[in-house]
């Protein structure tokens, strides 16, 4: 290794570690990892000052380019509530749509699933919580409504054939009531299951939790749901979302959301900062021979071009490893 850094600058350190691929036993953890990156929308939901429609469709589109399978590509929430998205239409027909890639879209109620389908969405996720208080000031009513809510997208998209995932957020704890059980949030995604959700994402929203945490949570869960019916969405405010994904890698979920960047947070939840980095997570999967059929170079790519867009540090280690030569 330190004949290595002495002939290779530090950049392609990161990259050739990447080739050297572990032989040592990876356990029980999946063979392949889908990766959906949040950042077009998880990323850019709470920046103050409005990005471009063309910037978050150049960057959508280079996140394609960088082969991620699903990419989340804008949300048809009220305006009122997140401006940041108000030019969701224009982007969802705006972006290149790569054959095998999804760009589902966040839908919170009826009126916002009928104008997804509108502007072409082929997929929509709607979202929950396991926190009554969370729900309230997020969307405005108690978790039962918001089910409620989710029910009527479900039946709608039913009929339509598109399919839909799931979210429920403030899994490992809340900004406004703390500990959240794992019964609530594995009453809340049985639900979410039952209703249709083919996939749900289990979003430690303000990224309190660690491993032990996501542990009994997800023991909790798969009780009810099929672990392959299952992802986890880690924000990395105190640094444990890659230990919290690995934790879920290790119990057998195959699904993981992360942002470029480490962009992320929502405006309702106070104190939420950014996502897991998808570079990181592509680094990690990459060492543990796991394959995501992402380009790792590209990705960072398009992490610099919306830091630069955004002015803005990178969240991503790997990105700060590998653009300091
Ligand atoms: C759910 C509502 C709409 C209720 O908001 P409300 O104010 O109770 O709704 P309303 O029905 O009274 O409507 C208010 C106004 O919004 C309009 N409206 C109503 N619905 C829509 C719509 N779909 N699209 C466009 N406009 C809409 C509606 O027409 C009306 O307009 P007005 O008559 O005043 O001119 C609101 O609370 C809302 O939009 N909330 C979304 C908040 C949000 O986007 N949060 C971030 C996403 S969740 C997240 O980030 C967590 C996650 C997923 O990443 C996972 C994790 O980390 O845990």
């Amino acid at each position: 290794m330190a004949t290595m850094r002495k002939v290779l600058p530090r950049r392609l350190v990161g990259l050739a570690s990447l080739r050297a691929v572990s032989t040592s036993s990876v356990g029980t953890f999946p063979k392949r990892v889908k990766i959906v990156e949040v950042g077009a929308r998880d990323g850019l939901q709470n920046e103050k000052n409005i990005v471009s429609t063309s910037t978050k469709i150049k960057l959508i589109d280079m996140l394609s380019e960088a082969g991620l399978p699903v990419i989340e590509a804008t949300s048809f929430v009220s305006p009122k509530w997140v401006p940041q998205m108000a030019d969701n239409a224009e982007v969802l027909k705006g972006i290149q749509k790569f054959p095998g890639i999804n760009y589902p879209v966040l839908t919170p109620n009826i009126k916002g699933f009928q104008a997804a389908v509108a502007a072409g969405a082929k997929e929509v996720t709607v979202f929950g919580a396991a926190s009554e208080l969370f729900t309230k000031k997020n969307t405005n009513c108690s978790i039962d409504e918001s089910l409620q809510r989710s029910d009527e997208i479900l039946r709608a998209a039913r009929a339509a054939g598109i399919p839909v995932r799931g979210y429920v957020s403030c899994v490992l704890g809340c900004p406004y009531e703390g500990k959240i059980s794992p019964a609530k949030v594995a009453e809340v995604t049985k639900k979410m299951y039952s209703m249709g959700c083919y996939e749900i994402s289990l979003g430690d929203t303000i990224g309190v939790g660690t491993p032990g945490i996501m542990k009994d949570m997800l023991s909790a869960v798969m009780h009810e749901v099929p672990v392959a019916a299952l992802a986890v969405h880690c924000h990395d405010t105190y640094g444990q979302a890659l230990a919290n994904t690995l934790m879920a890698l290790q119990m057998g979920v195959s699904v993981v959301d992360s942002s470029v960047a480490g962009l992320g947070g929502c405006p309702y939840a106070q104190g939420a900062s950014g996502n897991l980095a998808t570079e990181d997570l592509v680094y990690m999967l990459s060492g543990l021979g796991i394959h995501t059929g992402v380009n790792l170079q590209k990705l960072l790519e398009a992490g610099t071009f919306i830091c630069q867009a955004l002015n803005r540090k990178t969240s991503s280690k790997v990105a700060q490893a590998t653009c300091k030569l």
